[in-house]
């Protein structure tokens, strides 16, 4: 038996693939098999450093690590064809950085004296990934030029005392421009983790932050305050197998050299890696961040933050793996805003590991769904004879909504609030809205459990813009009893009502000596939830450690209202925390659909009611600036993108990767045949259906949330293009704000979407959230 570790290779020949996973598995299985052939290489400057056989033409190049281990180690450095990798095997190493105690590949250069062999940085390794951008020959910048990071008050003395290598650390010193530093990140850095840190550096990170971005620095020191010097004696003897292999699991470290762990999963991830053509990087190589977030224990419920793209499910799906695996009898929960975004989660996490145990609510294993399904779980199994009144005390429906029949699983009719207000001439017309009482219902009336007037009388209302005289809250008092009677009467309930229903028999079979249903309930979309379904998941899991994780983003916030969840009672303090690095967007998508929220008098509240801000969201990808295409009517617009789909596709694009995403699902059907009549197939794309191979992907821009294409069109969006309010005159000053934000949310998703490529069509005016210029 010997272990493996994927260290930076590059990407393999499909000829060669099936014999690299071969040779890889039998290492794992007997390293000391004749065939292979694993040897050492005469002259090489590392002694650890072995070749193997892979066929007639290929050898793997390895280093091999064992010290006084029983097992050997072996680093796997790529497949090469035999002169090359002889070559290779030479003069590669892997050393430890004094500075940080992380392990980074070199390549020696041969003593000029008898001295040790010194080591350099080998830009090779930046073409290992599959996912690594195509050099961009540098180009002339437009903007205005300065050295980067020096302008943010650093020398070359920080950069070397964090570790990173003195060539590269100069280079970076003297660049003036972003793109350029884009640049010679993506192609120059000597380990990914320089690559990264020195941009987070140029988009305002300081010193302290990098380290514990990177792991230098552990949170707990931290957050005593102590700035941490770097521990030289955790870096080790890179001569001594041992402290490598020490080394090899630093997060840092991690982004670049994974263990493949034995077993099924492993072999799995080991076949992905080297056979899977389109493998992907984020099942394996996490950003020490997303492996801290994913991994780290936490004393209570925990938030993570971050902008589109930068890998917040990604981490939800690690950390239910790593609770899994931790625990196998432990009841996890990963749960979503809606049924098609949980369907997404399902699929991901059986590709990011099939063995894990799918199970149903209460069930050890991991349980996908939609928090709406979990609710009707719960009511379903309970029963509305449990659901209603005992004999000696109050059920929790009538806990929710004062004395009424248990019947609840059918669904209230949307138009249920205008009937009810109908039915209260005196009410002012500012209060006679279905978007008032929505919000005053969900927001303040649901979440305190009210069921009597006196006590809506009493009640506090924070967050809620309009002011209510005492006479006001007793008009309202009115409406909401007739929308509880009527619904009564129909024995029906909306969804709030629902959640907030199973959250108080959750609760109360707790008191009656029963479980909660889950150990661990992991949230992605949080910002989307209401104050009755946050409830439920509160009271899906008992307080304790790990119980409740929210990854949540406030400027996608789509259907939801800003709620603070301390108000709720889920206490984070302290326990929240924020990504940075955009993994899906080029840089100049990404500025382009920061823009989008940047506006005079917009802000966005988020989960701690705390203004979110976006600066230090970056990329490190550069791409084409988005197009922007203004056009003089629908037909042209429709002619436009049926060009475009045609050029992608002609420049192999595969149709599906194309995502148009339009304001509404008439826009949709309508665009659809319009594709259609000119030659381009297209599917819309609606609720729970999938994109298919071969037909360009039509969808909303509310439907693309948590997708993302290659390629991306805007379309249709004018200044006339109903996002948000249909009929936007009758807004009050409040709803237009609201929504205003709302308008710049939806729009923020749908241009986040795109990969590489962004193209923003309308005819007219443009819609007046979008930018003015391009990225
Ligand atoms: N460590 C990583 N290495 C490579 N790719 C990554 C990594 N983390 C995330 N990604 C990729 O970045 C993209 C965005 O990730 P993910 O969907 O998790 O982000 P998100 O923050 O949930 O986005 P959104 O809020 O827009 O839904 C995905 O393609 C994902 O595979």
């Amino acid at each position: 038996m010997a272990q493996i570790i994927l260290g930076p290779h590059p990407k393999l020949d499909g000829s060669v693939k099936k014999a690299a996973y071969t040779f890889l598995e039998k290492i794992q299985t007997d390293d000391s098999a004749p065939g292979l052939h694993i040897e050492p290489i005469a002259g090489s400057l590392d002694p650890r450093v072995r070749t193997g056989r892979v066929d007639q033409f290929y050898r793997a190049v390895l280093v091999k690590l064992q010290g006084q281990a029983d097992t050997a180690t072996y680093v796997y450095l790529g497949t090469y064809p035999h002169d090359e990798a002889i070559a290779k095997a030479k003069t590669s190493s892997i050393t430890i950085n004094p500075l940080n105690g992380v392990a980074e590949l070199v390549t020696l250069t041969p003593p000029v004296s008898p001295a040790a062999a010194t080591p350099t940085y080998d830009p090779s390794v930046r073409a290992r990934s599959d996912e690594a951008p195509a050099a961009a020959p540098r180009r002339p910048s437009t903007g205005p030029e300065y050295p980067v990071l020096g302008s943010r008050g650093l020398g070359l003395s920080d950069l070397r005392a964090l570790g990173f290598a003195e060539e590269f650390a100069r280079a970076a010193m003297a660049i003036r421009t972003q793109d350029d530093l884009l640049d010679l990140a993506a192609n120059e850095a000597p380990a990914s983790w320089q690559g990264e840190a020195v941009l987070d550096l140029a988009f305002g990170a300081s010193v302290a932050e990098v380290r514990l971005r990177y792991g230098f620095t552990s949170e707990a020191e931290q957050e005593d305050g102590d700035e941490a010097t770097p521990d030289i004696e955790l870096a080790g003897d890179p001569a001594v197998d041992s402290d490598v292999l020490r080394a090899l699991e630093r997060p840092a470290s991690r982004m670049e050299f994974q263990l493949i762990d034995p077993g099924a999963a492993g072999n799995e991830e080991l076949r992905a890696a080297i056979e899977d053509g389109d493998f992907a990087a984020w099942r394996t190589f996490l950003h020490p961040q997303q492996r801290a977030y994913a991994e780290r224990s936490r004393n209570g419920a925990f938030r993570l933050t971050g902008g589109a793209g930068t890998g917040k499910t990604v981490v939800l799906l690690h950390r239910a793996r790593h609770l899994a695996n931790q625990d196998p009898r432990a009841r996890l929960v990963l749960t979503t805003f809606n049924r098609t975004l949980a369907n997404g989660l399902r699929t991901q996490l059986e590709s990011l590991d099939a063995t894990l145990t799918p199970a149903a609510l209460g069930e050890a294993g991991v349980c996908v769904a939609g928090v709406d399904q979990l609710v009707h779980r719960v009511l379903s199994s309970a029963g509305e004879q449990a659901l209603g009144a005992g004999s000696s005390q109050q059920g929790a429906v009538q806990r929710v909504l004062g004395d009424r029949t248990p019947r609840i699983l059918d669904s209230t009719s949307p138009s249920a609030w205008v009937e009810a207000i109908a039915l209260v001439p005196e009410l002012p017309a500012h209060l006679a809205r279905s978007a008032f009482f929505e919000a005053e219902y969900g927001l303040v009336i649901l979440p305190a459990r009210i069921t009597k007037v006196e006590e809506y009388l009493a009640a506090r209302r924070p967050g809620r813009g309009v002011a209510l005289t005492r006479s006001m809250r007793r008009l309202v008092w009115q409406v909401v009893s007739h929308y509880r009677a009527s619904a009564a009467a129909a024995g029906t309930t909306d969804w709030d009502e629902k959640a907030l229903i199973a959250a108080t028999f959750l609760d109360g079979e707790v008191a009656n000596g029963r479980q909660r249903p889950a150990d661990h309930v992991l949230v992605d979309e949080a910002q989307d939830l209401t104050p009755s379904r946050l409830l439920f998941l509160r009271a899906l899991v008992s307080p304790g450690r790990n119980d409740l994780f929210l990854a949540e983003d406030a400027h996608q916030r789509i259907y939801g209202r800003p709620v603070v969840l301390s108000r709720l009672g889920i206490a984070i303090r302290g326990r929240s925390r924020r990504l940075w690095l955009n993994y899906r967007t080029t840089l100049q998508n990404l500025r382009y659909a920061l823009g989008v929220l940047e506006a005079e008098d917009v802000a966005f509240e988020d989960t701690e009611g705390e203004v979110v801000d976006t600066s230090g969201y970056r990329s490190s990808r550069r791409g084409p600036s988005p197009r922007r295409l203004g056009l003089r009517s629908l037909a042209e617009e429709y002619d436009t993108v049926s060009d475009l789909a045609r050029e992608w596709i002609e420049a192999g694009v595969e149709p599906a990767d194309i995502g148009i995403l339009c304001v509404s699902t008439y826009a949709g059907t309508k665009l659809v045949g319009a594709l259609q009549e000119r030659g381009v197939a297209a599917k819309l794309v609606d609720r729970d259906a999938v994109p298919s191979t071969g037909l360009v992907t039509v969808m909303t821009m509310h439907r693309a949330k948590g997708m993302e294409f290659p390629r991306a069109v805007l379309f249709g969006a004018n200044a006339a293009a109903t996002i948000g309010a249909k009929d936007h005159s009758t807004l009050t000053e409040d709803e237009r704000a609201e929504n205003d934000l709302l308008v710049r949310s939806v729009l923020y998703v749908a241009a986040t979407r795109a990969r590489d490529e962004l193209v923003v069509i309308w005819h007219g005016e443009p819609h007046p959230a979008l930018p003015a210029v391009a990225g």
